[in-house]
């Protein structure tokens, strides 16, 4: 990646950041609320049968509430671990209470002990971010996971990712790697992207 777009990238992550962090705790809860109802409303969430979702860490849109119903309605949830060099491993988690161990950076990740599934089996992606635009494009906390990992699904795989209203600015730095997300959800809206967008 050119030096100039990472400096922009990380000076646009840490406002994007600071906004985040303006939100209250009883506003971030009841959007959440808001947010997680609109994916579970989603034909995408509906249809699918195998979920990788994130846990929220720092104040990120909670989605504890969102893991709990896909366990209850008996689709497979999957949970990013981290690996050295950007990687994601999609190991799958049966049980929150006992599956789960604080991570890398504080982020409740599945233990190693969970099996790992195939990318390829995966029907949906929930995606975590710093910051988002209206063209799709998705900013991340600069490790390049998502990145990474979105080129291991397949093509038709929706990846839906999850922010508050005041995470959107008007143009995300962009580089080759990144990918452009399926559809936004908001406290306000589901943001639907075109392929071409
Ligand atoms: N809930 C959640 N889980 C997730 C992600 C996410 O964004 N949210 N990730 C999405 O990728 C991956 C974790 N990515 C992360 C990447 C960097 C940092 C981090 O703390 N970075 C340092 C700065 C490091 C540097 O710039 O050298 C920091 O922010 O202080 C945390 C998580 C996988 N799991
Ligand atoms: N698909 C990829 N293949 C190789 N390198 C990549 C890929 N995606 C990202 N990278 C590298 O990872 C680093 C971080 O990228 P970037 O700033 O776009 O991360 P991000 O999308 O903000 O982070 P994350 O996905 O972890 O939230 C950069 O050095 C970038 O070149």
């Amino acid at each position: 990646m050119n030096e100039v777009n990472k400096k922009l990238k990380a000076e646009v992550r840490k406002s994007c950041l600071n906004q985040r962090a303006a939100l209250g705790e009883q506003e971030r809860k009841s959007k959440s609320l808001i947010i997680q109802q609109r994916l579970w409303d989603s034909l995408d969430f509906q249809k699918a049968q195998t979920v990788m979702l994130f846990l929220n860490f720092r104040d990120e849109v909670e989605t504890t509430a969102t893991a709990e119903a896909v366990l209850a309605s008996k689709k497979r949830l999957i949970l990013p671990r981290c690996a050295p060099k950007g990687v994601i491993l999609p190991l799958e988690v049966s049980n929150l209470a006992l599956d789960l161990e604080l991570g890398a950076w504080g982020i409740r990740e599945p233990k190693l002990t969970n099996v790992e599934v195939n990318p390829l089996e995966i029907d949906l992606v929930v995606v975590p971010g710093a910051g988002f635009d209206l063209q799709g494009n998705r900013l991340g906390y600069g490790g390049g996971y998502y990145d990474r990992f979105f080129e291991r699904l397949k093509n038709s795989v929706p990846k839906v990712a999850l922010s508050f209203e005041s995470q959107i600015i008007g143009q995300v730095p962009v580089d080759e790697h990144d990918a452009k997300m399926t559809k936004l959800i908001t406290e306000k809206m589901v943001y639907v992207f075109s392929r071409k967008g």
